[in-house]
């Protein structure tokens, strides 16, 4: 495929991420990296690089359902699995959701991010899963469960799990390009976004070059992720897209190995019991 929409990517190396015990300007007091992952609170200088990969740059057409080179010309192709709806919440709702969340503990976590997670405690390296202290989603998302499952793509959409995530620009917050897990998680990953519109993007190897195809996420509206968008794909927030604060809710249903025929099917009936009883705390 030609792709002439061309940057160059500099990868940056491993930052060891030291803990930073003074507050920071935005009153937070450490930070969570770990590894290659670092924020604008650990990064004391200039990051190493490696050298810089070819990148072919394309955007994703929600009408046409497929990604268009940056600069036209390349071919376009298509790319399943993206599922769009603006305006899913309101701004009402939208206030309300992050003002609950806000009453809540967020969590520090990698890459500048703040967490709350709503579901079972799992060691994904050891494949085990522990329901102990999970108490079920929060109140307030059972209206948009059942909002969900009013669209075809997720009628039958049952999740076990909400992660909401806080990212801010002065901590230089993103998420590094990553596939989800599929040992435990379904297929269908679905993410509201709120706050501010920001982009994800898709990336993908194509010999020594990459490309990436950054699909727009309005605020206020929800995204699905299945098939090769979800399996194929990488997935990423670059720390360039997240120009005001963002919150999201990633909600994530359980693989067939969970579900009923599965090996681990009652294990999975106990999760959704609990998950879908919408009476949960964070953990
Ligand atoms: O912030 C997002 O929209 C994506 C979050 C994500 O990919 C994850 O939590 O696995
Ligand atoms: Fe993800």
């Amino acid at each position: 495929m030609a792709a002439p929409c061309v940057t160059n990517r500099a990868t940056v190396s491993e930052t060891v991420c030291e803990t930073v015990s003074a507050p920071g300007a935005d009153g937070f007091v450490v930070c969570a990296c770990k590894g290659v992952r670092s924020c604008l609170l650990c990064e004391k200088g200039p990051t190493q690089t490696e050298p810089a990969q070819i990148v072919h740059h394309y955007e994703y057409d929600t009408v046409e359902k497929r990604a268009v080179c940056a600069d036209g010309r390349a071919a376009p192709f298509a790319l399943p699995g993206i599922f769009l709806w603006d305006d899913f919440i309101t701004a009402q709702e939208e206030a309300e959701l992050v003002s609950h969340m806000d009453q809540d503990t967020w969590t520090l976590s990698q890459s500048g991010r703040r967490k709350q997670d709503f579901g079972p405690k799992v060691n994904f390296k050891k494949k085990k899963v522990r329901v102990a202290h999970f108490s079920g989603l929060p109140a307030l998302s059972r209206r948009l469960v059942e909002r969900m499952q009013q669209d075809n793509t997720l009628c039958d959409f049952a999740p076990v799990e909400q992660c909401n995530l806080d990212y801010r620009p002065e901590r230089g917050a993103h998420i590094e390009p990553h596939l989800d897990d599929s040992w435990l998680w379904g297929e269908r990953l679905v993410t509201v976004n709120m706050l501010s519109d920001t982009t994800l993007t898709l990336s993908l190897p194509q010999g020594e070059a990459e490309l990436q195809v950054a699909v727009p996420l309005r605020r206020r509206s929800l995204l699905v992720l299945s098939g090769p968008a979800r399996h194929v794909w990488k997935h990423a927030i670059h720390r360039d897209h997240i120009s005001q604060r963002r919150v999201c809710s990633t909600f994530r249903e359980l693989s067939k190995e969970f579900l009923p025929g599965g090996a681990q099917a009652e294990l999975g009936s106990q999760l959704l019991h609990t998950a879908l009883s919408f009476s949960g705390e964070p953990l």
